[in-house]
């Protein structure tokens, strides 16, 4: 055995996976049809991996929505209320990914949080008392005999027990011991079974090890595994880590039984001196130096020479985490040869695996020839204005002048809102229409023109509807933009675009992360015609909506020739322009998403004095220093897993913060309320992940939630995050909701101070 990945993305290369889905959400097709078109693609990406040499092919990393999710079910670990239900397995299980509601019941969705540092989001199992965990058979023993008909035998791949509690929720009836026999028994379950099945090797994912840990989590984990490992059965475990390095654990997981240790050799930056520091003879190092997140080739070179530091004979060659972060292939891109040489997706990433392989046997020596002269010149010419336009930039560059109280005061004043305004977060649905007509303009089939008319009646129409429904902040809707960061990355200039590098981001939502070839700028203004344009319309207040440059980059795939920070500076001074172009054209009010901001953030907290968001914060605030005091900066954030980073978060000296709060118990609120938050807020007062429509008593119960924590003239109401991939009638329903049981909890505030 010399080469495997740890996960392959699942979607299939045209979305087949996402299509499928979908139409089994609208009831087109069977769950039948729908299961067939995951067989297909599991077969096609296993033979693939087969075909491309990869000697070691895992199984299970499929997901017809999450793995954690998978992780819940497969243990049968869902809420006694859904296991109860009268749905099928299949919509239990969707059940839980986006809610239900309909004649077998009213179930909410579980939580939605973002996988580590990416942009993929996970379902978080929900634990209480009433949760149990056991093993009998399932999707996981499925997928295995599947392959092994095909002639395969595959490493099937689980969650460890570790990352699944940790990253699950607790309610406070229960602790991790409670389920600690449960799971040994699962687990156990699940390894006998397997391995009695014929499983080779089993893979156990446990990327939480990457966290600083405690001692008691140490424990925790060794006498779990311990105990595991102790009737393994036939089958060798790979314990699998990925996105950093264990070394709060290495050398306690090297005395434990398992048979291999996959670590991150990208990513985990003191892995290879824990390696360095000893690694036992018996077991096999999965070694991740083919980086399972970037979409550049990888340097044969640089990993050769991190292959001599390693104990040769041991090692299998392997990706930094799952492939699933990256597209599908470069092939069918229609860049030149001479672009395209630059870059490797996940299909290429195979190739790359087969021919270290060759290398670190010295065969086949040309092929290190040919890669290394990709690094030996620069790749683009720099724009030298641009870098002495950042060299420049001084201290006062970073600061809002006056101060956050003073233009509270003004814009107060100039803006006359009433108590708990309500907005929204910017995106209306993406119909199918507001698709066509993308996909229309793009075969020349209507002119830009008829496109830009047939926005703008969307725009007219949504306005229109705002104000009926009683909005007092109005947004334009976003109809123009195929997503926040492409978008943007498509009128800048220094980017390039792949036409079909989807992402899986969760459940059937991909994005296409534009790439960031050489130094970015701005050369014309991007969004203000269409703020403009809806601001024409009302004489309520439209909000410019534009997307933060640290978002921008995060969501991009980087550059590795120069520092993030340089990059995200670059895009900073072009959004910095077209926030001032907006204020310029009379927009008095301008959301500077920063939805990604936590995202480089170190996983570990021992590594927060690391320069990120020394850097992060000051690029947004670059952004808005320059705009006059009653213009109401915004800013949003579509998580809530900010409550360590408050202070830093206070000091992007925004005017007013959204963030989600719906699906997280609005347990944010508490720090708010500690750490003397100065941002007016508008936690989401409901869940836009899921089509289920919120009640306005359940918005009012959750705005008495909010008031009781934060000063209600604090307070704005808004949903969670952007409604583009809401339906129209479940949007409208639901907005309408928001806006009565604002007015409602208005009255009472009113009442209460007796204004009235
Ligand atoms: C807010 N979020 C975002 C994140 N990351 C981003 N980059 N963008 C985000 O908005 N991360 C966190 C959250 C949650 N994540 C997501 C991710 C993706 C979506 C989403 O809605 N994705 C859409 C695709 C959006 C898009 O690019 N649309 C294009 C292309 C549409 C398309 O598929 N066209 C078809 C033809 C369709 C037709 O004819 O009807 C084609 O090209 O073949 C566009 O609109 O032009 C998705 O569907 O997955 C949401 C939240
Ligand atoms: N303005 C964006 C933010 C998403 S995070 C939207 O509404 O879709
Ligand atoms: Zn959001």
């Amino acid at each position: 055995m010399t080469t495997t990945i740890i996960g392959f993305p699942r979607i299939g290369a045209q979305r087949e996976l996402k299509f499928a889905t979908e139409k089994y959400f609208r009831k087109q097709i069977t769950a039948a049809e729908l299961k067939k078109v995951g067989k297909k693609l599991r077969k096609k990406h296993w033979k693939q991996l087969q075909s491309a040499g990869i000697d070691q092919i895992p199984s299970n990393d499929f997901s017809f929505y999450d793995n954690m999710l998978d992780t819940a079910f497969l243990f049968n670990a869902l809420p006694t209320e859904i296991a109860n239900s009268s749905l099928s397995d299949i919509d239990k299980y969707f059940a839980l990914a986006r809610g239900y509601q309909g004649d077998a019941g009213d179930f909410k969705a579980w939580p939605m949080k973002k996988w580590f540092n990416t942009n993929y989001h996970y379902l978080v199992p929900q634990l209480n008392k009433s949760t149990s965990f056991h093993y009998n058979g399932g999707k996981i023993k499925t997928e295995f005999l599947e392959a092994k008909e095909l002639g395969i035998i595959t490493r099937p791949t689980i969650i460890g027990p570790f990352t699944l509690l940790l990253l699950s929720e607790l309610d406070n009836t229960v602790t991790i011991e409670d389920f600690t026999n449960d799971l040994l028994t699962a687990y156990g379950d699940l390894l006998t079974d397997l391995s009695s099945n014929g499983a080779e090797w089993i893979q156990i994912d446990e990327p939480s090890l990457v966290y600083d840990l405690t001692n008691d989590q140490i424990k925790w984990v060794c006498d779990f595994y311990q105990k595991l490992l102790a009737s393994k059965g036939t089958s060798k475990v790979l314990l699998q880590t990925y996105f950093g390095d264990i070394r709060d654990i290495y050398r306690q997981v090297l005395n434990l039984d398992f048979d291999g240790i996959g670590l991150d050799f990208i990513e985990g930056k003191q892995n290879k001196k824990l390696v360095e520091s000893g690694f036992p003879t018996e077991k096999i190092l999965f070694a991740g130096i083919v980086n399972g997140k970037n979409i550049w080739r990888n340097n044969y070179q640089q990993t050769l020479d991190l292959l001599h530091d390693l104990p040769a004979e041991q090692i299998v060659l392997s990706t930094s985490c799952s492939l699933l972060h990256v597209p599908y292939t470069v092939t069918t891109e229609p860049f030149s040869a001479d672009v395209k040489k630059y870059f490797s997706f996940a299909s290429e990433k195979l190739t790359e695996l087969t021919e270290l392989d060759l290398l670190r046997k010295k065969k086949q020596l040309n092929l290190l020839q040919t890669n290394q002269e990709l690094f030996v010149t620069p790749r683009v010419t720099e724009n030298p204005e641009l870098h002495q336009k950042i060299e420049n930039l001084t201290e006062g560059d970073f600061v809002r002048k006056p101060d956050f109280e003073e233009r509270r005061k003004k814009q107060e004043d100039a803006l006359h809102l009433p108590l708990l305004p309500t907005t929204t977060i910017g995106s209306f649905p993406q119909t199918k229409q507001v698709k066509h007509a993308r996909v229309a303009l793009r075969k020349g089939e209507i002119s830009q023109v008829d496109y830009d008319e047939f926005i703008k009646q969307h725009i007219q129409e949504w306005v229109k509807w705002q104000e009926d429904a009683g909005f007092d902040v109005l947004v334009h809707g976003e109809f123009e933009r195929n997503d926040m960061v492409e978008y943007f990355g498509q009128r800048l200039s220094g980017y390039l675009f792949s036409k079909n590098g989807w992402v899986q981001s969760y459940g059937t939502r991909a994005v296409k992360p534009p790439i960031i070839w050489g130094d970015v700028s701005r050369t014309e203004p991007i969004t203000v015609k269409w703020s403009t344009y809806a601001q024409s319309l009302t004489d309520k207040p439209v909000k410019g909506m534009l997307t933060g440059p640290v978002t921008i980059l995060n969501w991009s795939f980087p550059r590795e020739d120069i520092s993030l920070e340089e990059s995200t500076l670059q895009i900073a001074l072009a959004i910095q322009a077209e926030v001032l172009d907006l204020e310029k054209n009379g927009i008095t009010i301008i959301q500077i998403d920063e939805a990604a901001l936590r995202e480089k953030l170190p996983l570990r907290k021992s590594d927060w004095n690391s320069e990120y968001l020394n850097w992060a914060i000051p690029a947004f605030r670059l952004v808005h220093s320059k705009v006059h005091a009653t213009t109401q900066i915004h800013t949003h954030m579509c998580y809530s897993e900010f409550g360590d980073i408050i202070k830093a978060i206070d000091q992007m000296d925004a005017d007013v913060i959204s963030f989600e709060a719906s699906r997280s118990n609005l347990e944010i609120l508490q720090q708010l309320q500690d750490q003397h938050f100065k941002t007016l807020v508008g936690p989401g007062v409901y869940d836009i992940h899921s089509p289920r429509v919120p009640t306005k008593s359940e918005i009012v119960n959750g705005l008495h939630q909010i008031l009781a924590k934060v000063p209600q003239q604090n307070i704005w109401v808004n949903p969670d995050c952007g409604l583009k991939t809401r339906g129209e009638s479940e949007t409208k329903e639901s907005l309408v909701n928001l806006t009565n049981a604002a007015q409602q909890v208005r009255k009472e505030l009113v009442h209460g101070q007796g204004i009235d």
